[in-house]
């Protein structure tokens, strides 16, 4: 990471110091230090950004409002910056891939705070060109002064009217500078929305708001009521999740106590979907594909209010740790589910939550769209086919497979589950979730952000013949 005075002594020419001339001191403002380490170690390190805000934000005692502002500033930079560096391109001789990427992370965070806070223009651009003397150098704090002073001449709109495609001529182009992610996924979520649109930039639009935080009293363990009464919301759908408004899920003693747990909504409709297959024979169950344990906290609740025992496995030893901790009566292993550890038709019930590109979890996570990459699809599609096979393998004839994928791209979806020939019978899964409307023409079903306010998860349920 390039530090203040690797790149500028902090001292003017004649070593005279940079309040010498005319400017003050820059000031240290410890939300936008943070918000900008946080982009650097996204860029430099791969970090995920949801997971390292809460450290950085601790290891630096930042709390309250500060806090707040640090989360906000850094992840909507992260999320916008697709926008961001088109307006950036359109006041710069330079492309935005030309400019140092520490002094374009901190332009970045000053077009956010332009465009899309109620931060005052002065301060938003004072406040950028602050940070730039201290932590990339004097010398480029023109460059930035000028940059930042252009965007600050029109709003969001505006620009929008300038940088964004027509939507007419290129549609896709429109919405991905528009809503800021890459072309390759919007038109796999216009696919996936049967190219409706309106309903994509919807989608889009649901993508860049934070999520609610979801949790799940895990049933015969915890109640709703428990959860209310430390301040969440009874959901819409799940009868198990509550949605807490304000404050640390960790420090809500069922949570403490793995009783209840952090769990999108769609992730708890899936698993209950599952467990609501009618079946004769209803002792065994599978989680083929369990880290870090989600599904397999609930599933192991559900199981057990019915005298049924889940096997949770997972490949990497590491997940296969959490969703020990995650579960309390389930037997865990850590197995490849290409190569199964258990007898063929051993299963009632399988779950088959398959690892999978999750564009349907891009709220979750503010750098992942930029991340993922379209050529890892064919490869994951084909370890997705691979586990499906090998999900009904484990399933007896009459019993029940469900397909998940935290996303809704097509080749991840309906083309791995609509060439199973005579192997399997597609379920209407739509029939086991009636509580929740608009799940698609089926027999599959969908969840989306901008309809139901969860993950855009899906689901097949398929009972093997
Ligand atoms: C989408 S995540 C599962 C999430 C989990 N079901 C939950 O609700 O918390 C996919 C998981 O599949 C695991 N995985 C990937 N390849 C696998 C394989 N060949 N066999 C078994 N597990 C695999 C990954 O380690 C990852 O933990």
């Amino acid at each position: 990471m390039t530090r203040r005075g690797d790149r500028g002594t902090g001292r003017g020419p004649g070593g005279r110091p940079p309040a010498a001339q005319g400017r003050a001191r820059p000031r240290r403002d410890e939300a936008r230090n943070a918000a900008y380490d946080l982009m650097r170690a996204v860029d430099e390190r791969d970090a995920y950004a949801n997971l390292l805000m809460p450290t950085l934000l601790r290891q630096r005692r930042i709390s309250g409002r500060d806090a707040a502002l640090a989360t906000e500033l850094a992840y909507g930079t992260l999320r916008g910056l697709g926008t961001y560096d088109e307006v950036i391109a359109a006041c710069s001789d330079r492309a935005p891939e030309d400019v140092d990427p520490p002094l374009l992370d901190a332009i970045r965070l000053g077009v956010h705070q332009l465009l899309r806070t109620r931060i005052p223009p002065h301060a938003a651009v004072s406040a950028t060109i602050d940070l730039v003397r201290l932590r990339v150098g004097p010398g480029p704090s023109r460059y930035a002064n000028a940059v930042l002073r252009k965007v600050a001449g029109r709003t969001l709109e505006q620009w929008l009217e300038i940088v964004a495609p027509p939507a007419d001529e290129d549609p896709i182009g429109n919405l991905a500078v528009t809503h800021s992610h890459p072309r390759w996924i919007v038109s796999a979520m216009r696919d996936a929305l049967g190219g409706d649109l309106g309903e994509t930039a919807a989608l889009l639009e649901a993508d860049n708001e934070r999520p609610r935080v979801a949790l799940v009293a895990r049933p015969g363990r915890a109640t709703l009521d428990e959860l209310v009464e430390a301040g969440a919301e009874p959901a819409a759908y799940s009868p198990y999740a509550a949605y807490l408004p304000e404050g640390d899920p960790g420090s809500i003693r069922a949570v403490g106590e793995a009783r209840a747990a952090v769990q999108d909504e769609a992730s708890q409709l899936v698993a209950l979907a599952l467990a609501r297959v009618p079946l004769e024979r209803d002792r065994s169950w599978l989680d083929m594909c369990a880290g870090p344990g989600g599904k397999a906290g609930l599933l192991d609740a559900l199981a057990t209010q019915r005298e049924a025992r889940l096997l949770a496995s997972d490949v990497q030893y590491h997940r296969a740790r959490l969703v020990w901790n995650a579960t309390r009566e389930a037997a865990v292993v850590t197995a490849d589910g290409t190569e199964p550890a258990w007898r063929p038709g051993a299963f009632d019930r399988v779950m088959l939550d398959a690892p999978c590109t999750g564009l349907g979890a891009l709220r979750r996570r503010p750098e992942a769209r930029w991340r993922r990459d379209p050529r890892s699809v064919p490869e994951l599609t084909r370890l997705q086919r691979h586990l499906l096979v090998s999900a009904l393998d484990a399933v007896r004839p009459g019993g029940v497979v469900a397909y998940v994928t935290c996303s809704p791209h097509l080749d991840e979806t309906r083309a791995v589950v609509g060439d199973l020939g005579d192997r399997a019978e597609t379920l209407d899964a739509r029939e086991y979730l009636p509580e929740v409307p608009d799940l698609g023409d089926g027999p599959y079903v969908q969840f989306w952000p901008h309809r139901h306010g969860t993950d855009a998860m899906f689901l097949a349920l398929l009972r093997r013949r």
